[in-house]
Order: structure tokens, then sequence, then C-alpha cells
């Protein structure tokens, strides 16, 4: 699903009135329908509901709520916050049709006219919208201030009052809190970023018919993964396939200490679907692998206790493991940053010619030694979480300056880069990103990075294209948290849960 600015869903509103035709005030009669479908589902009809709408068509689809919601014989309070002399044209409609069914309209121009907000109420929020073009002040600000401050459920109406869709806020500005938001066709790039997860609460985006053909042409560097897309991305299984078909990768991982993420990400790679597997593990690492993950092959490093990339020659290999042997290489999890495996990484990365997976201590090497960036093969996948980003990048401002620094990494270098954290964002050589919609807090434990590199190896080693390695194997690891989240809730999740929740169909 793409994900629109503020101008794009502006000109896409005025294309659908233009061609689909629909008259303005029927579009928001039908955007207003979309979220009263939503809301009656969610909160029954005996909760004191107060509504505070503002004086734009965001407050306009306030109003449109209110009437059917009444007519659904909700308790509701209309409010409206007089902060202008001037309302939208379909405001003034909204506001005649819902003086047709109620007199009771109270109008906030003052402190003194802001109600008393009470625990046990619902509160929708549709002062402001996407309209939105400069800091909430004065009876708005108190406004949201109230509201922000009431023990109520409250709920946004596209957007929360003061959040700016697709850019920054200031940090003094005065936003409302909500627990809910219910917006129109598309999310707005707002509701991914870290920061304004309390402007946002749980979203949630209704249908409200505008133009597909506006949508499909619409350019935009912005995606949001929905599970039929990742679903279209999985390949099928030919009946007559063996495992040579399904590739070979290879895992360089483990150290001294962290053989446990050598082992996550062995396992996570053969539940992936790889047709063979093997793991070079210090030689300290391979009675625990080969007992733990026996479907793997294990090639024991010469060095004790990290990775060197050479072969131990008590296991009968002479040479250093050609890449060209295996159809993906995925490098990282547990390695440590000593300095013989700097230099494996140094030998390595420059034979490998297909993309690899780089994760954990060897993306903290790349960021010592960034020359090794310019050498990783083309289409590579680095899983960085915002930490190691920053180390291989530098700091930024806020969430939309980070994603620039993303953008222009990920094209710079040729590669992809899995940004992990909710909505963990896939960024692409070509300047998409892609948010990724599965996942919970209960994934932020030690292990489940080890686990996505495992599985995004296994992509690789199948032949997928590396974005849509990245794409997919991003949103199976976060379904499979969902699904572990949904049986034994997310607290007491672990890397190995998520493994075996992972599922390919
Ligand atoms: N245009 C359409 O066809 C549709 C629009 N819809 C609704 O319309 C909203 C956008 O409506 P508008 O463009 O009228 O904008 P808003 O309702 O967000 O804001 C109204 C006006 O308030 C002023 N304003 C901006 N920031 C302010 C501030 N901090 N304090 C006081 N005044 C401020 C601006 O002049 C702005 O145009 C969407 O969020 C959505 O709720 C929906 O009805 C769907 C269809
Ligand atoms: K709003």
């Amino acid at each position: 699903m793409k994900i629109l600015n503020v101008d794009q869903i502006r000109a896409l509103d005025q294309y659908t009135i233009q061609k689909e035709p629909i008259a303005p005030l029927n579009l928001m009669e039908r955007a207003a329908l979309a979220f009263v479908d939503w809301f009656v589902d969610h909160f029954p009809n005996t909760i004191p509901t107060k509504i505070f709408c503002g004086l734009g068509n965001n407050g306009g689809d306030g109003l449109a709520i209110a009437r059917l919601l009444l007519e659904r014989e909700y308790p509701i309070e209309v409010y409206v916050v007089r902060y202008a002399p001037r309302e939208s044209d379909d405001f003034m409609h909204n506001h005649r049709r819902l003086k047709l069914v109620t007199e009771q309209i109270s109008y906030v121009e003052y402190s003194r006219d802001i109600p008393a907000i009470r625990h046990n109420e619902v509160v929708i929020d549709a002062i402001l919208g996407s309209g939105l073009s400069r800091p909430a002040e004065g009876i708005v600000k108190s406004t949201i201030e109230t509201i922000n401050r009431a023990p109520a459920t409250v709920v946004s109406v596209d957007i929360a009052s003061g959040l700016n869709a697709d850019k920054p806020n200031d940090a003094n500005d005065v936003i409302i809190e909500p627990d809910y938001t219910v917006t129109f066709q598309l999310p707005k790039l707002a509701f991914v970023l870290p920061k304004n997860g309390r402007y946002v609460g749980e979203w949630h985006v209704v249908d409200i018919n505008l133009h597909k053909r506006y949508i499909d042409q619409a350019n935009t560097p912005y995606f949001f993964t929905q599970p039929h897309e990742a679903r279209l991305l999985l390949h099928k299984r030919d009946r007559f396939a063996h495992k040579g078909t399904f590739g070979h990768a290879l895992l360089l991982v483990g150290s001294y200490g962290k053989i446990g993420a050598a082992v996550l990400s062995a396992k996570a790679c053969l539940r992936s679907g790889v047709g063979l597997l093997t793991v070079q593990v210090p030689r300290c690492g391979y009675a625990v692998l080969q007992t733990a993950v026996p479907e793997a092959m294990c090639r024991p490093d010469g060095h004790q206790n990290v990775l060197t990339g050479v072969p131990d020659h008590g296991a009968g290999e002479a040479h250093s493991p050609s890449p060209a042997d295996y159809s993906a290489i995925g490098i990282g999890p547990g390695i440590g940053k000593a300095s013989e495996t700097l230099a494996m990484l140094r030998d390595i990365i420059p034979l490998v010619t297909k993309p690899m997976v780089i994760d954990a201590d060897a993306l903290n090497l790349l960021s010592e030694n960034q020359d090794l960036l310019e050498k990783l093969p083309p289409n590579s996948i680095l899983t960085p979480h915002p930490k190691e980003f920053e180390r291989l990048t530098q700091k930024w401002d806020n969430d939309y300056q980070k994603l620039d620094i993303l953008r222009e990494f990920a094209k710079k270098h040729r590669v992809i880069v899995v940004l992990k954290g909710a909505y963990s964002a896939v960024a692409t050589p070509g300047g998409e990103v892609h948010f990724n919609s599965t996942g919970n807090p209960g994934l932020s434990t030690g292990g489940t990075g080890d686990v996505l590199t495992g599985v995004l190896t296994a992509l690789l080693a199948q032949g997928y294209d590396p974005v849509e390695a990245a794409v997919l194997g991003v949103f199976a690891h976060g379904l499979a948290g969902d699904r572990v989240a949904e049986q034994r809730g997310p607290i007491g999740m672990t890397a190995s849960d998520v493994i075996d929740a992972l599922r390919w169909d």
C-alpha cells in the first residue's frame, strides 16, 4: 500500500471528486460513514461520547459523524471549537444538517467553555486533520491539553489534531494523544515513525473509495506492506523440487559465549526453506551446533573462540570456504569484533559476488572500517537496529531526517537496509522504503535479530530477489512474533519461539 504526502492526499480527494464524480459533501459523508462503521464495532452506544470539531473539513467529518452516531442512538455531545472566523463549506452544510437533528451543539471559544471530561467517556477528536498548517494555539491548544489530561478514551478522526502528517513537529507542539486513529484510505507517513507513537495510538485505515487510478499513478518512495502484498512475494514450490533447488547457504556466526546466536540463525535459516546449510563457527561451538542443529553441516573454524574464516584443518578441509560454492552467505550474529574476524571480513567480502546478509557485529566492523562498505556485493541486505545504523552513518535530529539518511545510504552503497524497530523500514537501492506491518514489542528480546539473519539468508539462497527477500523476510519474522504474542503474550516471548512460529504459506 502506498503512503502519500498531504499534497497528494488533497489531490487524490480532488481527483475523486472530479473523476468519480462525487460531490464533496457526499465524499465527506462516505468518510464519516466509514469512521462510524469502525466506531460502532469498537464502542457500544451506552458510553457517553463527546465529539470536538474544528472548522475545516476534519470538523465537517466530525459533525457528520455526530449526526450518524445520533441516528444510532449514541449519547453524543457536540463541541465546535471556534478558533477562526470562517468555516469550510462542507463544515457549514454539515452544521446545518446536524442542527436539524439536535439542539445540543456547544461552542468552545474560551477556556471556560471547555467541558470536563470523565474517565468513562469517549472523546472523538475532529479538530484539525491533514490541513494542519501551523502549531495549535489559543483555544485549540487549550482544548487539546484538556483532552490529553482527561482519563477518557480518545479516537482521532483521520489524524491526531496538531500532528503533521508528513513532516516533523516542533518539540513544543501541542498534539492530541489518542488511543486510536481512524484514518481515511491510506496511512500517513507520521504513523510509522517511532517518535510519533503517542500521537497515533492504535491506527486503522478505513476505505472510502478514493480513486484507484490516482493512487496507482502517484509517485511515492514510501510503502506499507500489507499481508496480501507479502503473500504475493512467496515463491510456489515445484512438486519435483529437490534440496538442490533451494540453494546452499553459508552462515558465518558465533564466538565464545555467543554460540547461541549461531544456533538461532541456523535454525531460522532451516525453518525458512533453505535446501542445504553450512554453518561456520569457532571450534568452541562445534559440538553445540552439531547437537542443537543436526540438520546443518558444521564447518569448525581454525580458531577456538572467534571466527577467522580459515577452517580447522582437523576437519579435513584445507581451504577457506569459496564464496562461489554458496547460493547466499549471512555474516554477523554473535561474531564479536576480534581483529581476526575483521581480517575474515576483509578476505571474504571482496570475493563474494552474490548479495549477502550483514548483521550485528559485522555491521559494527563495517562502521569502523567504512572502506569495506564499497566492496559489498550490490543488493546485499544490512540489518541494523537504529544504534547500529547511527554508527554506520550519523546522528539524526528527527525521524524524517533519519529516513533521508536511510534512503541516501541505501542508494549510495547500492544495498538494502532493514532498519529494525516497530514498522521496520526496508530501504532499497532504488530509493524506496517499505514499512513492515507485522511485529510487536515482544520481539525486542535477545536473539530475534539472529533469527532474522537466518530467515533472510535462506530467502536469498532460494533465489528470491533481494528486495523481495527483505520485504517478505521481515514480514514473516514479524508475523511469527505476532503468532507467539497471541498464544503466550508478548512479554515471555523468546527468539526460539519466533523460529517455531515461522510459517511460509
Ligand atoms: N478533502 C476531502 O475531500 C476530504 C477531506 N476529509 C477530511 O478533511 C480533512 C482535511 O480538511 P481541511 O483541509 O479542511 O483541513 P483541516 O480540517 O485539517 O483544517 C482546517 C483549516 O484550519 C486551518 N488551520 C491549520 N492549522 C491550524 C491550526 N494549528 N490552528 C487553527 N487553524 C488551523 C487551515 O486553514 C485549515 O485549512 C482531512 O483530515 C479529513 O478529515 C474527509 O472528509 C475525506 C474527504
Ligand atoms: K483530528
